[in-house]
């Protein structure tokens, strides 16, 4: 289980997260679904202990992130807003990089860098170096290099990005897939089509704090809307910063 409680942090003057509380639980996709500027990656950033909250707490089963980094990141899989391959290397050894920093070796090491290229159907580009790779071949990288060491909660930023239909096909199979497993899986969009598809359940974020929480039917409920992009214009009041 993922939660965050009552967190808190301001850059200068910008107050990013405004005493942000919520619970991703266990065999569930949950969206952070927020306008530009919500706070959704100051969020994920400070449950994957990149950043320090002013106050607050992010908790990965129960482990505090701030106050036991290396503990509460073990189980956890990351694929940041931003990334960085190594040009030289192949897409294969990107991501054996990542299983061998998980402390897999030898023959358990290969295996679960092909089980990760295998699930995200790239070996037509396993042995390539990243020099030259498009936009969404370097999203699949940095996704099997999340996914290697098949960890018990995943977090996800904006992970659609760049991506085309097929590949993006992929994408939610493979989040299905991990859901079934008993994966909390925890991502940040505002795609509404994606959050609509996938989500269990949905927390609105707005100025750093949830606006609203629920799964998509009960936010419609909520605000008597039929679609979940006018449940979260009602919400937020406004439809800057979305796509549908
Ligand atoms: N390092 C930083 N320095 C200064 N301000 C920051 C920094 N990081 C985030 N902010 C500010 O904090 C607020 C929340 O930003 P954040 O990136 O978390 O939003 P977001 O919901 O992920 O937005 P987007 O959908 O545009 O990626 C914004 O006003 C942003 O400008």
């Amino acid at each position: 289980m993922i939660e965050v409680s009552e967190l808190r942090k301001s850059f200068g003057k910008v107050n990013a997260l405004n005493g942000l509380s919520f619970v991703a639980p266990e065999g569930q996709i949950t969206g952070l679904l927020g306008p530009n500027g919500a706070g959704k990656t100051t969020c994920l950033r400070t449950i994957y202990g990149l950043l320090k909250a002013d106050s607050g707490h992010a908790l990965i089963d129960g482990i505090d992130t701030s106050k036991q980094p290396l503990e509460a990141r073990r189980n956890i899989g990351i694929f940041p807003d931003k990334f960085g391959l190594y040009e030289r290397l192949t897409a294969r050894e990107q991501i054996a990089y990542f299983a061998a920093l998980h402390g897999f070796s030898g023959g358990q090491l290969e295996q679960a860098t092909q089980t990760a290229i295998d699930r995200l159907d790239m070996s037509a580009i396993a042995d390539r170096k990243a020099q030259g790779f498009s936009q969404g071949q370097r999203m699949k990288v940095a996704l099997a290099q999340a996914i290697v060491h098949q960890p018990k909660h995943l977090i996800l930023d904006e992970p659609s990005r760049g991506l085309d239909v097929m590949s993006t096909r992929i994408l939610r199979d493979l989040l299905r897939d991990l859901r079934a497993q008993g994966t909390s899986i925890l991502f940040s969009s505002h795609v509404m089509q994606e959050v609509a598809a996938l989500c269990d359940q949905v927390v609105v974020i707005a100025a750093g704090k949830v606006a609203a929480q629920g799964t998509t039917e009960q936010l419609c409920e909520l605000t008597g809307e039929t679609a979940l992009e006018e449940a979260f214009v009602k919400i937020i009041g406004t439809d800057e910063g979305i796509a549908a």
